[in-house]
């Protein structure tokens, strides 16, 4: 064991006074190292966590807290398509226009695209949790606004703040939630908040269908969204931060002690702590030096030239730093995919379809859907961690080809009127078969869907080094909200010019294309410490080393 150096108390430490990260390195008790068991993985630099048996209380209390961002984002982008058929003559006293309606359902889309990068920058400068409240914050202000406003541009104004939080939320939660987690449960922990989302979307149906008949009713459902932000603000002010922030941020003694209480459970908690925190350190400390750096700890209190220098340095380090580019990527890679399969306009569009093909509930129908997906990332949930991101991804794709061929051919052998995709008109199936073959395939899609994508990409923060973490993270969700807004855009479109069949179809071959990517350079990252995954990184893609050391690591769990 290699010997202690103890030139720093860490106890009697203040976080203003924080020394370099370099000399913290080094600064742990005797004892600590002493006792810590995984010394050999240490020296490796990589970390043993296998002797914590479950997230605790205060992870979970923590995930859920975080977890209702998702609820929010899920919410606010489910909740339009009822207000959009039940606003009437509200807004500017007149009937919404096709333009009115487009503008209105992708100013959200639009401003998650525009915020998700602005707010990553800020999630380094003053931390996730502050980036969570921002979002609460507009979450409120942009619901109010809604409620109350009595024109189009008002309406097209409440949609745009909304956005904002949801593109803050979307990124800055799974990130919080993964910098907090004890690696064995960093994957379902971080579907939780995909679980949230898609909950959102089941109860922001089920009030649109249950509103939609009431006067003036949307505006409650828009209002609505207010509550749980509220809420979320209130109780967020007494949860921590995340220590790799805390570290990075030079307040070392704070990260000690929120790492002390998630370590708690299992035993060794302590000599984990110390080992965590010396990981950490480590990583800050080889980033700085492979990038020529030495920045002190303390950014947040640096002047703005000094800021704005740090975000340029960081954007370099992004897309220069091999190991960084691929994680980015891999991430973007995801989250595109993630959209351009076309799930969300089946969100957005499928009361219209259910209509188009002879529903006589169209939006019960849709209801279908949403709990699909629901209950299918719940599959995700208790699998995730234990078969791995890249195998859930290779085998629930397939699911979604499947599901999306068989519509295409169930469209096939429907007579739907010849202007089908803008029509409202619904057709009269002379034989009730194919609309319901059309629902089977669709359900059969959104389950895959739930499994592998909806889900796997959101845990990209884990793919990038401390370093660019926020800002990889960031600009990979606005790879996800660009996505979005195009499918959003140009999925009635397609439904006329290349037909239903040929939309779904497209949307197939894009599956294929994603499977095949997927298989050539996702590395499986299942079960690593936040700290080891660019080592995987560094040379290549790194697929078949993250294979062996996953089967390993399931032996080694029992798994
Ligand atoms: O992970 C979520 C989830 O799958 C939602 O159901 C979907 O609407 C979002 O676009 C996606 O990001």
């Amino acid at each position: 064991m290699p010997a202690p150096h103890e030139d720093v108390e860490l106890d009697s430490m203040n976080d203003a006074a924080a020394e370099p990260l370099i000399s913290n390195r080094r600064g742990f008790p005797n004892d600590a190292r002493d006792h810590y068991d995984g010394d050999e993985e240490e020296r490796r630099g990589q970390v043993d966590e296998s002797a914590v048996l479950s997230p605790g209380l205060f992870i979970w209390s923590l995930t859920i807290c975080a977890g209702i961002s998702g609820l929010l984002f899920g919410y606010d982008t489910g909740v339009i398509s009822s207000t959009l058929i039940s606003v009437d003559t509200d807004l500017s006293s007149r009937l919404l226009t096709t333009v009115d309606k487009s503008l209105i359902t992708s100013a959200t889309a639009f401003f998650a695209l525009l915020a998700s990068p602005l707010t990553g920058v800020l999630a380094d400068q003053y931390g996730r949790k502050t980036v969570i409240l921002f979002a609460d914050v507009l979450f409120v202000l942009g619901a109010l606004w809604q409620a109350w406003t009595t024109s189009v541009g008002g309406m097209i104004a409440g949609r745009s703040i909304v956005g904002a939080a949801v593109g803050s939320a979307s990124f800055v939660v799974p990130l919080y939630i993964s910098e907090l987690s004890p690696s064995p449960f960093r994957g379902r922990l971080v579907v939780v908040s995909t679980l949230f989302i898609t909950a959102g979307q089941v109860v922001a149906y089920s009030i649109g269908w249950l509103f939609s008949e009431r006067m003036h009713g949307w505006r409650w459902m828009v209002g609505l969204g207010a509550l749980p932000a509220a809420i979320q603000f209130v109780m967020l002010l007494f949860l921590p931060e995340t220590p790799r922030y805390l570290i990075k941020a030079g307040r070392t003694q704070q990260a000690r002690m929120v790492l002390g209480r998630v370590y708690k459970t299992g035993e060794g908690g302590q000599e984990l702590v110390n080992a965590v925190l010396r990981r950490v350190e480590k990583e800050i400390e080889e980033e700085e030096d492979a990038a020529g750096l030495r920045a002190t700890p303390g950014i947040a209190k640096s002047g703005w030239r000094a800021k704005v220098g740090r975000v340029q340095d960081n954007f370099a380090q992004l897309v220069v730093v091999g190991g960084n580019r691929r994680a980015l990527n891999i991430a973007c890679m995801l989250q595109g995919f993630q959209q351009l399969c076309g799930f969300n306009s089946l969100m957005y569009f499928s009361a219209t379809i259910f209509r188009l093909v002879g529903f006589e509930s169209p939006t019960l129908t849709s209801l279908s859907i949403a709990i699909t997906n629901f209950l299918f990332t719940l599959v995700a949930f208790h699998y995730i961690d234990r078969i791995g991101r890249r195998r859930i991804l290779l085998w629930s794709v397939p699911i979604m080809v499947i599901g999306l061929i068989l519509c295409a051919i169930a469209f096939r052998f429907l007579d739907l009127p010849e202007d089908e995709a803008a029509s409202t008109t619904s057709v009269v199936a002379s034989n009730k078969t194919w609309p319901l073959v059309i629902l089977i395939s669709m359900i059969t899609y959104v389950a895959g869907y739930a499994i592998g994508m909806g889900n796997v990409p959101w845990q990209q923060s884990e793919l990038f080094p401390l370093s660019v973490r926020s800002l990889g993270s960031a600009v990979s969700t606005a790879t996800n909200w660009g996505s979005n807004t195009f499918i959003g855009i140009t999925f009635l479109p397609m439904m006329n010019v290349f037909t239903p069949v040929g939309t779904f179809a497209l949307y197939a071959g894009v599956c294929v294309v994603a499977w095949i990517t997927i298989w050539r350079i996702y590395p499986e990252t299942a079960g690593l410490g936040l700290e080891d995954v660019g080592g995987l990184l560094r040379d290549g893609y790194g697929v078949e080393d993250s294979l062996r050391k996953f089967n390993e690591r399931r032996r080694g769990r029992g798994l």
